[in-house]
Order: C-alpha cells, then structure tokens, then sequence
C-alpha cells in the first residue's frame, strides 16, 4: 500500500471543515441571542446532519486528491470556498468568540501544530509575514501603516511540560474537554491559552479590516519550558541581525490574582515588571559500592540526603521589600483590609513582620525570598548494594536583591556545609533588570489602559515574575519588558501551573481575545493616558 505523505490537517481534504462550515450557516441563519441557545441551536443542527451529506464528503476524497495534486500542495479553491465563505457572515464579537473557543478545544485535542486552518486570514494577510524560526518557533511580523513608529511584541510558547494520565487528571490531560465552563489541558494556563489568545485576536482584527499604524512582531517559541535556547534565543539572534529594537514586550508570568493575596479587596492585575533569577546546582556524593550487610556508618545516600536536609530547614533569608514585590505591595496597601493597609503602607517599618506572614504560604514565599526546590533525587542501583554515587539536583528562584554569586556562595559554604557534596552549577542567571512603569512608560501604561478597558474597577499594579519567561532573552532588544496575561487566578489554581488538572475558564479565554484585540489598538494612541483620571 502507498502511504501518502499529508498534513493532518490539510483543509483541502479534511471532511469536517464541510461539516463546519454547514453547521456555522445553519446556526448563524436561527440567530442565537445568547450563549445557551447558541449550545441549543449547535447541537440540533449538529444532530440533523445527514448521513448521506457525510457520504458525499467521503466520496468527494478523489477528487480534492486530485485537486491538491494539480495545486502542487498548495491551497484549493475547495479551501479558499470555505473561507470566503466565512468572511460573507456578519460576526459579531460574541458569535466570533465562540466559534474560537470552539478553535481552542479542537486544537489541543487534535494538533500538536498551529494550523494555517485555525487563522487563515492570518495565514493570508499580505500586512503579515511569517516565518519559522529553529523549525518550530513561530516569527509574525505584522506591518503598521506607519513605519516610523517603534514596533512592540508579544512573546508566547507552544511547549509544555509533561502530564501523565496516571496522575488523576479530572479529565485526560491532553483532550482539550470542556467541563462545567472550564477548558482542560496541558498548556490551557502555561501557555498555549496565549498563543491561541494572541492569535484568535490577530485573526479577528485583520478581519475586520483593521490596518494597525504601529507594526509589531508575535514571537511563539517552542522550547521555553527548556529555557527557549533553540526557539526564543534564535528569534533575538534575527532581530537583532535586522536592526530590530523593540518599544516593549509583553509576555508569560503573571496575571489578575483574585483571594491569592490575602486579605486585598477583590481581584488585582499585577504587570510583572521583573522576574527572579534561577540556578540549578547538581549536588553529588562518591563513593567505592560495597555489599549491603556491612554497610560503612555513612552511606552516600545518608550523607546527600543529610545535605538536601539542610538546605530545606535552612531557607534562604527574608529579603522581602527589598526587590520590585515592595513597590507592588506599596501600590495594593490601600486596598488591603485594616490593619494590613497601614502596614503595607509602611513597609520600611513592617516588612520583616510582612515576610513571616507571607513565608507561611509557598505561593507568597516565593516573594520573600529565594526559595530553594530540591527537584530530582537519584542514586542506587540494586537494593543490596551500597550506593557508589548519589546526586540531587537544586532549583533555586533568585530574589531581585540577590546576586547569582552571592546564592551560590551561601549554599556552598552554610548551608550544604560538607566537603563530601561535591556542589556543580548545572546553570544559572541573575534577577532581569526592572522595567519602568512610571506614567511615562508606553507599554506598562498600554497594557495597564487595556486591563482598565475591560475591567474599570480592577486595581492595577506593578508585580514580579515569580518563575521564568522567554522574555528574559529579549533584554538587549528592550528596557521595557512586561509579564502579564489577562487571565483571572483564584486560589488553587497556582498549584494547576505544571501539576494537574491545568484549564482555563471560558471567560478567561474570551477575556485574553478581547484582551489582545484591544492591546492592538491601543497601540495605536497618540497619547498615553492621564494618570491623574486613575481610579486605583
Ligand atoms: C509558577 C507558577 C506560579 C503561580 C503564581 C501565582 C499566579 C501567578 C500568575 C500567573 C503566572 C505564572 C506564570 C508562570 C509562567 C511559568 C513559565 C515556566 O514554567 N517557565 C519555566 C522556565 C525555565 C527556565 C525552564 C520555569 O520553570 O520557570
């Protein structure tokens, strides 16, 4: 048999964009008014398709083969029908939002791959270039009208870091279900919800018409999880070699928290205007293997596990309203309840009573300090052998007013405190400078206006990027680098990042289109917005 080399999810001879495309025209032509009836109107057109439109579908295969074939790969008019097809239809904003949340499932439950089918006017447009940058990582380059004007970017990743079906997933981990409004998934929250954000937005405004005057790029790299050196390192090397400087960027890594700050007054948008800086130390012991029935007083397990010990009872110290978390916690205090905005407001006296507070709690630790993470443990390799070789390895977030050399130092001589742990830097890198956010500051302002646009009442303040981001590759080609994704976070969900059961609610995935839809325009403004009209 020839098997035929073919993209999944080559348009041209997938069946069920037909389908699709009959169910959108069925359901636009009842006109659903709200989202139960749009549910309502789907499912009954969906049950009236006919067994013998599927059959035609099916036996037109030869055909679109042929057309295909005669396209030399490229697209048919059998795609570009569809399309065209699409773009007749009245959106609005409601219907289109739907119909990319229906997009969003579809892709994680069956691509691994951005798929042109998804955003076609994307994929078109003659405003976008788009390029693969290291095979995988996604470049856009979408044009302004005004090239005088400091192009800005927006940063996201299609990777993710492993999930197991064993591990007691509501729903399996990489199906793309939805459940009581929430999306589940690998990546739904870190970070392919912002990649499908991003480009529903882009999609969305391109078709509509709009012809945005500052040009921007959108960066999607494919290896963040394992520190982005293929796909976001690549994509600075081409800016760079294009001359390229960037008005600001806006990435991953912080987010609206609403009741995971205790004790502040609804919900609180915090655009990260740092993040921490990160070590990993491999600690090892060696030693000749011997038979386990006369095992030496110290074996290397006993003595690594003696340090990894240490390291966890002896937290690394309290630094908390020295780095960029003071300036957040200064600019939440008034929203904080009595006695906590007195004391938030006065953190040069109350900071070290602050910390103790908040080190009770590993989410708010990692703003006190940097925490240290013993990772990965290995060691043995027969139950009646003593263990010649025993390693951990140490993740440690650093704290912006600490130096990479300064945690090393302190772990290498206090707290591991053994000549037998042979201490190695597997890698390491210091705090990421902190951006502006005075009223001078385009983009922290930009992005503050968009958050107001959509949530008027929302306290808006600077915060800190308690992991890492692509963004900090992007430091030479910008002062101005921002961590925020307008998606509301409540307690619980911090523990969804890399564990289990990851989602996003339906209105959190509408917010991040509207989101970036809006952002694209608010860059276009002549003049940022008067401070002095801030509610916050
Ligand atoms: C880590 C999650 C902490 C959750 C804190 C509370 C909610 C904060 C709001 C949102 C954003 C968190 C975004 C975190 C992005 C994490 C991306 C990531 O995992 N990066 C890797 C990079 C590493 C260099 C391999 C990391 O381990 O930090």
């Amino acid at each position: 048999m020839n098997v035929l080399e073919w993209p999944s999810q080559s348009p041209d001879l997938n069946p069920i964009e037909n389908l699709w495309k009959d169910l959108k025209t069925a359901v636009h032509k009842r006109s659903p008014s709200n989202l139960t009836e749009l549910e309502l109107f789907c499912k009954e057109e969906w049950a009236k398709m006919s067994v013998s439109r599927c059959a035609n579908l099916v036996e037109s295969y030869p055909k679109r083969f042929a057309a295909v074939i005669a396209a030399k790969g490229g697209s048919t008019k059998y795609y570009f029908m569809l399309y065209e097809y699409l773009c007749t239809l009245d959106f609005s904003v409601f219907y289109f939002l739907k119909i990319m949340i229906i997009r969003v499932m579809y892709h994680f439950a069956f691509t691994s791959q951005l798929s042109v089918t998804s955003f076609p006017t994307v994929f078109s447009s003659s405003k976008v270039k788009h390029e693969l940058v290291a095979n995988y990582s996604h470049l856009f380059w979408v044009q302004g009208s005004r090239p005088e004007l400091q192009p800005y970017m927006l940063l996201a990743h299609t990777d993710v870091v492993p999930a197991s079906e064993d591990d007691a997933w509501e729903v399996p981990p990489f199906s793309g279900d939805e459940k009581d409004g929430f999306i589940y998934g690998r990546g739904t929250m870190d970070d392919k919800g912002s990649v499908m954000g991003i480009l529903a937005a882009l999609e969305y405004i391109l078709m509509k018409g709009y012809t945005p005057q500052r040009g921007f790029y959108i960066g999607l790299g494919h290896d963040e999880e394992v520190h982005g050196l293929n796909g976001a390192v690549n994509i600075v090397r081409l800016l760079k070699e294009r001359g390229v400087k960037l008005l600001f960027v806006l990435d991953e890594g912080s987010a609206i928290l609403d009741g995971i700050l205790k004790g502040l007054d609804g919900p609180a948008a915090l655009i990260a205007t740092s993040e921490k800086g990160a070590t990993v130390l491999k600690l090892s012991v060696s030693m000749p293997p011997s038979h386990a029935s006369m095992p030496p007083r110290e074996t290397t397990i006993g003595i690594l596990a003696a340090a990894v010990k240490r390291l966890e009872e002896n937290p690394m110290k309290r630094l908390f309203g020295l780095g960029p978390e003071g300036g957040m916690f200064e600019h939440l205090a008034h929203k904080f309840r009595f006695p906590l905005n007195f004391v938030m407001s006065n953190l040069w006296l109350f900071a070290p009573l602050i910390a103790r507070i908040m080190e009770r709690n590993e989410t708010t630790n990692a703003f006190v300090r940097t925490t240290t993470a013993v990772t990965m443990f290995n060691a043995g390799v027969k139950e009646n052998v003593i263990a010649s070789y025993a390693e951990a390895f140490v993740n440690m977030r650093i704290h912006s007013a600490q130096t990479l050399k300064e945690v090393h130092s302190v772990q290498r001589w206090s707290t591991v405190g053994d000549p037998r742990v042979k201490i190695e830097v597997v890698y390491g890198f210091d705090p990421l400078p902190i951006s502006p956010y005075d009223e001078t500051s385009f983009g922290f302002q930009i992005i503050k206006k968009t958050v107001l646009d959509m949530f008027p009442s929302m306290i808006v303040a600077p915060g800190m990027c308690i992991a890492n981001t692509d963004s900090r590759h992007f430091k030479d080609l910008s002062s101005s680098i921002y961590r925020f994704t307008p998606a509301i976070y409540k307690p619980g969900d911090a523990q969804r990042f890399h564990g289990i059961n990851e989602r996003t609610s339906r209105e959190n995935y509408e917010g991040m289109v509207q989101f970036f839809f809006r952002l694209f325009q608010n860059c276009d403004i002549k003049k940022l917005p008067d401070v002095s009209l801030d509610h916050n």
